[in-house]
């Protein structure tokens, strides 16, 4: 099943710099891991803001739910999903 998922960033503003930092960087870690194992196919910056679109492929929405809910960022994230299905105008790539 493939998801639409936002994710909004909202950093504590008491976070110290190195705090952050390392946080990043576990975030970073952890979500180059799921688009290795093909989990998080797409991952773009909305243009503006301190924002994500990127599109899940998951088994249900529990694995889905395991995979938001690991990230480093979690307790930061505002995250709005949305399922998608197949449009029927798409042509299929080769
Ligand atoms: O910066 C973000 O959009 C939040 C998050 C998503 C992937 C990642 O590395 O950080």
């Amino acid at each position: 099943m493939l998801f639409l998922v936002r994710m909004d960033v909202c950093l504590p503003s008491d976070l110290s710099d190195q705090e952050a930092e390392t946080l990043k960087h576990q975030e970073k870690l952890y979500a180059q891991k799921l688009q290795c194992e093909g989990t998080w196919l797409h991952l773009w910056r909305v243009a503006g803001h301190y924002a994500n679109v990127s599109v899940f492929s998951v088994e249900d929405l529990d694995t889905l739910h395991t995979a938001l809910t690991g990230l480093p960022f979690f307790p930061f994230l505002e995250i709005e999903i949305t399922p998608l299905c197949a449009h029927p105008s798409r042509v299929a790539p080769e």
